[in-house]
C-alpha cells in the first residue's frame, strides 16, 4: 500500500485503561492514526484488543484516558454520536441485519448521516427529500464499490459467509466515517475472500481517503494492508512499527508471533 499524505494524527489514544474486577484489560494504551494510514492492532487471544476497539467507539467508558478525534475528545461519547463525529466500526461476528435486505442494511448505515431534525417539522419537505434523495446515492454507489450490487434485494443472512462479512464493512463505510475500525475482518475467510477484502479497503480508501484501524490474526492480511503495527499482549502495547519491523521484533515473536497456537501466515 502506498504510504498516506500526512503525519497529523486523525486519531490519537492517550494513556487509555480499562479495569473489568480484579482484571486490568487495557493498561495505559498509547496509539494514533494517521489520515489515509491503514494500522492494524494484533496480539495473542485475550489481549486486551477488542475492549480497546469497544473503549475509542464508546462502546464501553475507560477506567482512565482519553480518545481525541480530529483535535475533540470523544472519550466517554454514546457510539452513535461517535459514528457521527467520524468513527465508524464493525463487530467481530457478522453484524448484519439477517432478515433486511443487502441495500436496507447499507442503508441503516448511510440514514445515520443525515441530521436528526430531518425527520421533525425543522426541516421543509424538500429538504428532506433532497437528503434521502443523497443517502440513496450513496447506497448506490457502495453496492458498487462493494461489487454487492447483484445481491441488492437479498435477505444479508441468505448472502455466503464472505459476503456478509464485506457487507458489515460496507455498512460502516456507508456511514461516511473519517475513520473505520474492523474487528477482525478475515475471520472465517477462505484465501480469495481475503484478497477480496483486501481490494475492497483499497478501492475504499481510493474513493474516499479514510483511515483504517484493524484488529486480525490473520497475519497474511495483516502484514500486506498495514502501514503500521501495533502489538498487545495482556492488556499492553509491546512494540509498534511497520510491518518488516513487528515480524522481526524477538519480543512479538516470543509473546505472539512465535506461539505454538500462532497458524494464522
Ligand atoms: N465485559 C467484560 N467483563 C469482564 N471481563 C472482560 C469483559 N470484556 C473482556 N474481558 C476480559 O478482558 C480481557 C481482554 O479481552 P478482549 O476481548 O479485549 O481480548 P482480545 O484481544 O480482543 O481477544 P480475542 O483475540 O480473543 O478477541 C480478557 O481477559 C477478557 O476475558
Amino acid at each position: 500500500m502506498t504510504n498516506p499524505t500526512t503525519s497529523q494524527p486523525l486519531l490519537e489514544v492517550r494513556g487509555l485503561s480499562k479495569r473489568f474486577g480484579g482484571l486490568q484489560a487495557v493498561s495505559d494504551l498509547d496509539l494514533h492514526v494517521a489520515r489515509d494510514e491503514v494500522v492494524g492492532l494484533i496480539g495473542p487471544n485475550g489481549a486486551g484488543k477488542s475492549t480497546a476497539f469497544n473503549l475509542i467507539s464508546g462502546t464501553l467508558i475507560p477506567t482512565a484516558g482519553r480518545v481525541v478525534l480530529e483535535g475533540g475528545d470523544i472519550t466517554g461519547m454514546a457510539p452513535s454520536a461517535v459514528v457521527r463525529r467520524g468513527l465508524a466500526r464493525t463487530f467481530q461476528s457478522t453484524s448484519v441485519y439477517q432478515s433486511a435486505t443487502v441495500e436496507q442494511n447499507l442503508l441503516r448505515g448511510a440514514l445515520s448521516t443525515l441530521p436528526g431534525s430531518v425527520w421533525t417539522h425543522a426541516v421543509t419537505t424538500r429538504e428532506r427529500r433532497a437528503g434521502l434523495l443523497r443517502v440513496a446515492r450513496e447506497v448506490d454507489e457502495i453496492l458498487e464499490l462493494s461489487g454487492l450490487g447483484p445481491y441488492r434485494h437479498v435477505a444479508a443472512g441468505g448472502l455466503a459467509y464472505g459476503h456478509q462479512k464485506l457487507l458489515g464493512v460496507a455498512i460502516g463505510f456507508a456511514t461516511r466515517p473519517k475513520i473505520l475500525l474492523l474487528d477482525e475482518p478475515a475471520a472465517g475467510l477462505n484465501g480469495e475472500e481475503c484478497a477480496e477484502l483486501g481490494r475492497l479497503l483499497q478501492r475504499l480508501r481510493a474513493h474516499r481517503g479514510i483511515s483504517v484501524l484493524f484488529v486480525e490474526h490473520h497475519m497474511a492480511v495483516v502484514m500486506e494492508l498495514c502501514h503500521r503495527i501495533y502489538v498487545l499482549v495482556q492488556g499492553r502495547k509491546i512494540a509498534e512499527g511497520t510491518p518488516r519491523e513487528i515480524q522481526s521484533d524477538p519480543a512479538v515473536i516470543e509473546a505472539y508471533l512465535g506461539a505454538p497456537d500462532y497458524a494464522h501466515a
